[in-house]
């Protein structure tokens, strides 16, 4: 059954409350420029003359979304140019229309007057199903709009609509009719022929009265209109809803009220339209969106592309300008280069020129020699000729002067042979004259032929000469060519050089070497003559008092005093010793000995006079004793130092007060054996007391039975307190060690020292100075290696390193593993200092030296000239209590090493 509708209601299910023919759909922005071509292809392009109102942008975007849209494919059948701000429909939705057979227009929220423009036929609409034109300014629909013979639903609310045509009454299949909000005063008859008409609204309108033929309409289910203002039907039968206005009606026709056939079939039709529709609203909307994305996406690809295409751009410019600079530059070089090949190419040629004209001369020299030669062989050939020619002549001479004496012989021998003898004796001295003459021929040809012969092996000599020298020329030549040799060359020279400048050092140092014993010699030398010349002058002087008093003694017993030696004898046996005396008047026994042992008693009363201890002397300078009278150097130094080696400790303190200035640390001031032992549980390393005799050698160290002990290892939390033990470090192990006068001291200082007597048969200023003297030229050098994984060995290495700094040693403090391991076999004294990490692991810094030196194939034997001294630091907390210090020790000496520390505990 149809829901009863009262009047001005409108039903929810009826088809105008379906807002979404109502929806507005907002267009996506669209590039700029493309608008009017749009609205060209559409037909919106307008005649100069027509007026018409212009279309706001967003208007004229939305209609050209919406006519480009529907002409997609896959589009539905729908055309929405709603809200559009049209006063003509477009004749471009009318073909649209035509063309793709859409179903539904929605045009409302528009401006439009008409319906149709002019030239345009409403057939091209025949296929629409829907016309929705609410909310415009139509003032009557199109005469022939019964053409829309498909049509079914047409909404023409809020119009101006005064009449409605005649043929509206042929949209057979119109099942929905909204007229409401317009001017209608009546409605024409022809509705009646409106067969499927199922909804009416005909509220908001003039009409008072209904016609008739109402009541031909079977199917009409919901029938709006203004029920209070109605005339025909009555008002209380309007009011009382669609079933009695159509009861009405037909009681007036005459005719049987028949109640609208419900139309399950038409309603669930609608329902699926509905649905339809509101999914491709979904759709439509979804799709929008993704163009809007897309449309972000593209602005924004074409922004990164521009700005990628300008730095490409800006790249390739900098590229370009780079390789023109490179370009130019290779230019540049290779302008430069070829200049230099070309200047190379010209020395070149000048010196193959050069050498070409020496070659030439030599060619004309060795032409020259060759013609010299050939002159020679000509001279030869021309001298054996007329040597040939000379025999020849001697024999025809011969010959001749044989036939003359024949002939003579033979005419004379009948005539006379008296002449014979004479003839015989002239025969006989012109043979002999032929024979000096041919003699002396044949020594001058032999003269002739030696001296060619001479001057050929001179000749030859002067050719070999000349072949050598060419010879020598061509590998000088081929030397010079030859560039390795050049370079081979310049490295003998180098190394020349380098050695002759190694050997002029090497002179220098030697005879700075000398240049500095000789100083130290002089210095010694000069000290000792000083000495000599004090005891000298002392020994006058106390000659010189000696005889004083002999005088003066002569001189009593001269007086006749009687018993006078035995009064001197006993006023000696009463007198006090000196030494007693000085004591009385507050000299110590020890400074008057030592006094008496430099034969400086004479200072006693200075001494007694001043009150000087000791003690004070410790803090006294040589200046301060000169005020104090005492004026010979050697006894100022012989006090000064006496006090120092009696003290040690007191020069330790006056290092460590430096210490705890510059560190400020406290440490206890009260020297080494004498200081409380340091908790047992962390005692590693012991240092024993001092020696009691100063000078006296102290290495290697015993362990100390008790008590006087000081502990090298300490908790790690509590690393500062190693420093104090650092001076006992010193005073007991390092300085003995530093100032050990005896055999190991190297080189010059060996030499010198062997020749002197041992130091404990010298007097203490000797002794001294000379182990000062020995100390200053061995020049002792201290290293220091340190294993530490947080820092606090590494402080204490550091530590001692200063302190050695301070007391002018050259010395070197480096972590284990920075040290060269080889080195270790020629070190003589090295200070190690390690702490332990992990479970009794060594620190990282020191991993590396720990795997060598436990290595198996290490010879024992190999450090014995080393030693050391190994100090631990560790937390007796740990079950490995200090181990890594231990155990390097114990390898240490092993591998042959002495200590100079022995290992307390264990
Ligand atoms: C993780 C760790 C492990 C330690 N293992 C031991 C150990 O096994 N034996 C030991 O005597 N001390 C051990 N100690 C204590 C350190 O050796 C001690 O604190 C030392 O002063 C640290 O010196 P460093 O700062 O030079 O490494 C260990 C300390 C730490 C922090």
């Amino acid at each position: 059954m149809p829901k009863e509708l009262k009047p001005y209601e409108l039903s929810d299910e009826s088809p105008w409350c379906t807002s979404s023919a109502c929806r507005t759909v907002r267009p996506p922005c669209t590039v700029e420029g493309s608008a009017a071509e749009t609205a060209g292809q559409t037909g919106l392009r307008m005649p100069l003359f027509f007026r018409r109102k212009k279309l706001s942008e967003e208007a004229q975007k939305r209609l050209e979304y919406q006519l480009c849209r529907t002409k997609e494919a896959g589009a539905d059948d729908t055309l929405d140019v709603s809200a559009c701000e049209l006063s003509e429909v477009p004749s471009s939705a009318f073909s649209i229309c035509k063309v793709l057979q859409k179903k539904v227009l929605i045009l409302h929220n528009n401006e439009l007057s008409s319906l149709l423009p002019k030239g345009c036929d409403i057939s091209t609409l025949a296929t629409l199903k829907v016309l929705d034109l609410h909310d415009n300014k139509l003032t009557s629909l199109p005469e022939d709009i019964g053409k829309l013979a498909s049509l079914q639903i047409l909404n023409v609310e809020k119009n101006r609509l005064k009449a409605l045509p005649e043929s509206i009454g042929e949209l057979r299949l119109l099942q929905t009719l909204n007229l409401k909000g317009n001017s209608l005063s009546e409605l024409p008859s022809t509705v009646g022929s409106l067969r499927s008409l199922r909804a009416l609204d005909l509220s908001d309108n003039n009409i008072v009265q209904l016609p008739k033929a109402l009541v031909y309409i079977r199917t009409l289910e919901s029938f709006t209109l203004d029920a209070a203002t109605m005339t025909y039907p009555p008002a209380s039968v309007c009011t009382e809803g669609t079933e009695s206005i159509q009861r009405f009606l037909c009681s007036e026709q005459g005719e049987e009220y028949c109640p609208p056939f419900p139309d399950e079939a038409w309603k669930s039709k609608f329902n699926d339209y509905e649905k339809r529709k509101e999914q491709k609203q979904q759709e439509k909307l979804a799709f929008e969106w993704q163009l809007e994305e897309k449309k972000k996406q593209h602005t924004q690809i074409m922004l990164m592309n521009n700005s990628r295409k300008e730095n490409i751009l800006v790249s390739v410019r900098q590229e370009q300008e780079r390789l023109e600079l490179g370009v130019s530059q290779q230019q540049r070089a290779q302008e430069a280069e070829r200049l230099l090949v070309l200047e190379r190419v010209r020395r070149a040629e000048d010196g193959i020129s050069s050498r070409i004209s020496t070659m030439l001369m030599d060619k004309s020299r060795l032409k020259k020699s060759a013609e010299f030669l050939q002159a020679m062989e000509e001279d030869r050939i021309r001298s054996e000729h007329l040597t040939a020619i000379t025999q020849e002549e001697t024999n025809s001479l011969r010959k001749r002067e044989v036939a003359a004496a024949m002939q003579k012989m033979l005419s004379e021998s009948c005539m006379m042979s008296i002449l014979q003898e004479a003839s015989d004796f002239r025969r006989r001295s012109l043979v002999n004259e032929a024979h000096r003459s041919m003699e002396s021929l044949e020594r001058k040809f032999d003269k002739v032929l030696s001296l060619q012969v001479l001057d050929k092996s001179k000749a030859i000599a002067h050719i070999l000469q000349e072949e050598e020298m060419q010879k020598a020329a061509f590998q000088a030549l081929q030397l010079q060519k030859d560039a390795v040799h050049g370079y081979i060359r310049n490295q003998i020279k180098l190394i020349e050089t380098e050695l002759k400048q190694l050997t002029r050092l090497e002179i220098k140092r030697r005879t700075l070497d000398a240049e500095n014993l000789q100083e130290v010699l002089v210095e010694q030398r000069t000290a000792l003559s000083d000495l000599l010349q004090q005891l000298l002058k002392q020994k006058e002087q106390r000659e010189q008092e000696l005889r004083q008093v002999l005088a003066e003694m002569e001189r009593k017993s001269a007086s006749n005093q009687q018993n006078y030696w035995m009064i001197q004898y006993q006023r000696l046996l009463d007198a006090k010793p000196l030494s007693l005396r000085m004591q009385e008047a507050g000299v110590e026994k020890e400074l008057v000995n030592l006094l008496c042992k430099l034969s400086a008693q004479h200072y006693l009363p200075v001494m007694a006079h001043h009150r000087v201890t000791t003690e004070r002397l410790r803090h006294m300078t040589a200046s301060d004793l000169k005020k104090l009278g005492i004026s010979e150097i050697g006894i100022q130094k012989a006090l000064l130092n006496w006090t120092r080696e009696r003290h040690p400790e007191g020069a330790g303190k006056a290092v460590q007060l430096e210490e705890e200035e510059e560190e400020g640390e406290v440490t206890p001031t009260a020297p080494f054996p004498r200081s409380p032992p340091s908790p047992p549980t962390t005692s590693t390393f012991q240092l024993p007391s001092p020696p009691p005799h100063p000078g006296e050698p102290r290495h290697p160290l015993g362990p100390e039975p008790s008590g006087g002990a000081g502990d090298l290892g300490v908790r790690g939390l509590h690393g500062d307190r190693v420093s104090g033990h650092l001076p006992a470090l010193w005073s007991c192990v390092l300085l003995p060690w530093l100032q050990r006068g005896d055999a190991e001291l190297p080189s010059v200082s060996q030499q010198h020292i062997s020749a002197r007597p041992p130091l404990h048969q010298l007097g203490p200023p000797a002794r001294i100075l000379l182990t000062k003297t020995t100390v200053m030229m061995s020049q002792p050098s201290l290293l220091v290696l340190y294993g530490s994984q947080t820092g606090t060995a590494q402080d204490t290495a550091q530590r001692i390193g200063r302190q050695a700094q301070r007391r002018r040693l050259q010395v070197q403090v480096l972590p284990l593993d920075h040290y060269n391991v080889a080195g270790l076999i020629s070190e003589s004294l090295v200070v190690f200092v390690s702490s332990t990490a992990g479970q009794g692991d060594p620190p990282d810094n020191m991993k590396n030296f720990w795997k060598f030196v436990f290595r198996k194939s290490l010879p024992v034997g190999s450090l014995r000239n080393l030693d050391c001294a190994v100090l631990g630091l560790g937390d007796s907390s740990y079950p490995k209590f200090n181990f890594v210090a231990k155990k390097l020790q114990k390898r240490l000496l092993q591998l042959g090493a002495s200590a100079l520390l022995p290992c307390g505990a264990r």
